[in-house]
């Protein structure tokens, strides 16, 4: 194969620096002007003030523009781009029960990948180019996500409800997963287990999965402590809080992706830390759902590794990032009265390096730094979101952008997105589909 090298000149960079050490709030941003990055292959190759144009098949202009990181979406569930606007104003058990499974049940192959395609699309336009996903069908999204050239951690949603045949379904749908997908598409995609939720989920599948997790060396992907309602039911059920039993039970490790974690007891708060579970904040859909506020700030205190989701668009509306980070933000701040909590600086952490982290892989994403995969955007700073760009464009980029800010969009050395146009997919053509395809699954619910 050819080597294929991308400049990009005179940008203003703004990256974390992987500290490598497992301190997750630490580490700095910097921001640096006339900065050129070349990309090999799929790779940052160099980093520095001046960068040679010879012998480069392509050049991007960088004045005008802000390169950084592009973001991680940590909680996803791709498919329901298919769902978006379904059901609003309800709390997550009526959402669930008596619209989105119902739906759910018309689903296949071909739809969960438009789903996924759609969800792709508005990843690439806003800037997230690595999401990880929780839905079914997992097989088609990882089409999706190979033909749409993103990166992607995908798990297949596990439930039994402790039918012991349901269960053996969903390990065999796992395990086909890891094995056709797992590090495949140029490493693009990996597989992780996912058990939907300690109350979806019986005991059996999640000693289960911790055992086959450790086998495959994959991690695993579940929802936690969402609402009030679940962690009520599973103290009638076993008399310890959600934290407490999956400890009891040997699930917990550093791979295990929580997302939601909103209701959190502080010894929950202090199992979550001693076993280095990764967060996924998800402030939109627990916003929108009426779930309530996750305890941000006192997991940042704790040095807990904290991402950022979206959740699935039924619950968000939408998986721009951008938008999530202000909410993320504010609703900290609100919370504790404390306009100190999750700074933009963090914030910025949160959906970049601390994304990579929560995935297990911060050695390839989540910064710019040499050695490290190009996954990366151009943001535009003349524009009134980013105006006056003589003030702290990280502030900027936290409280007043969002996705249509994006010009650029660039995955595994991949220009998937240039000057606001897809490179990826046909848009117009999705678009139509997908309306064609939710007129349908909607009538269950007349
Ligand atoms: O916020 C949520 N909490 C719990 N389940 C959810 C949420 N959003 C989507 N799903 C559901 O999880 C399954 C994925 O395999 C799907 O049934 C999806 O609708
Ligand atoms: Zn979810």
């Amino acid at each position: 194969m050819e080597t294929k090298y991308t400049l990009i000149e005179n940008v203003n960079l703004i990256t974390a620096i992987d500290s490598k050490d497992n301190i997750y709030w630490n580490d700095d941003l910097i921001n640096e002007k006339n900065i050129s990055v070349l990309i090999e292959n799929d790779k940052i190759a160099e980093i520095s003030s001046k960068i040679s144009k010879s012998g480069i098949d392509k050049v991007i202009d960088g004045n005008d523009k802000l390169l950084m990181p592009s973001l991680i979406n940590t909680h996803t569930h791709s498919p329901m781009n298919l769902f978006r606007g379904l059901a609003d104003d309800l709390e997550l058990d009526t959402w669930l029960n008596e619209y989105v499974w119902p739906v759910e049940s018309g689903l296949n192959g071909d739809l969960c990948y438009l789903g996924a395609q759609i969800a792709i699309m508005e990843m690439i336009k806003s800037g997230t180019t690595c999401f990880s996903d929780m839905y079914f069908f997992m097989d088609y999204v990882a089409k999706a996500v190979e033909d749409g050239g993103l990166r992607a951690v995908l798990s297949n949603g596990m439930i039994d409800f402790s039918d012991e045949e349901k269960r053996k379904n969903e390990f065999k749908e796992s395990e086909n997963l890891i094995k056709k997908w797992n590090n495949k598409s140029d490493g693009r995609i990996k597989v992780f287990f996912g058990p939907h939720s300690p109350i979806t989920a019986s005991k059996e599948l999640l000693t289960g999965v911790r055992e086959k997790a450790n086998k495959y060396d994959v991690g695993i992907n579940i929802h936690m402590n969402e609402t009030q309602k679940e962690i009520e039911n599973i103290l009638n059920q076993y008399n310890m809080r959600p934290f407490e039993y999956l400890n009891e039970i040997g699930f917990l490790d550093g791979d295990v992706l929580a997302a939601h974690c909103v209701w959190l007891s502080d010894n929950e708060i202090d199992i979550i830390k001693e076993k280095d579970i990764k967060v996924s904040y998800n402030p939109g859909s627990n916003m929108k759902l009426a779930s309530g506020i996750a305890p941000i700030s006192d997991l940042i205190e704790k040095n807990i590794c904290v991402s950022l989701g979206s959740d699935g668009v039924a619950s968000n509306n939408n998986l721009d990032l951008f938008e999530e980070m202000k909410l993320a933000s504010l609703l900290q701040k609100v919370d504790t009265l404390n306009p100190k909590s999750l700074t933009a600086e963090q914030t910025i952490k949160m959906a970049t390096i601390n994304g990579a982290r929560a995935l297990g892989l911060e050695n390839e994403i989540g910064s710019i730094e040499i050695g490290k995969k190009a996954d990366m955007i151009l943001v535009n700073t003349n524009s009134i979101a980013m105006s006056p760009s003589v003030n702290s464009l990280i502030s900027h980029l936290v409280y007043s952008a969002n996705g249509s800010t994006v010009d650029t969009t660039i995955c595994n050395g991949d220009i998937l997105m240039e000057n606001k146009n897809l490179n990826v997919f046909n848009e117009e053509e999705s678009l139509k589909n997908l309306n064609l395809a939710t007129s349908k699954l909607k009538k269950v619910l007349n």
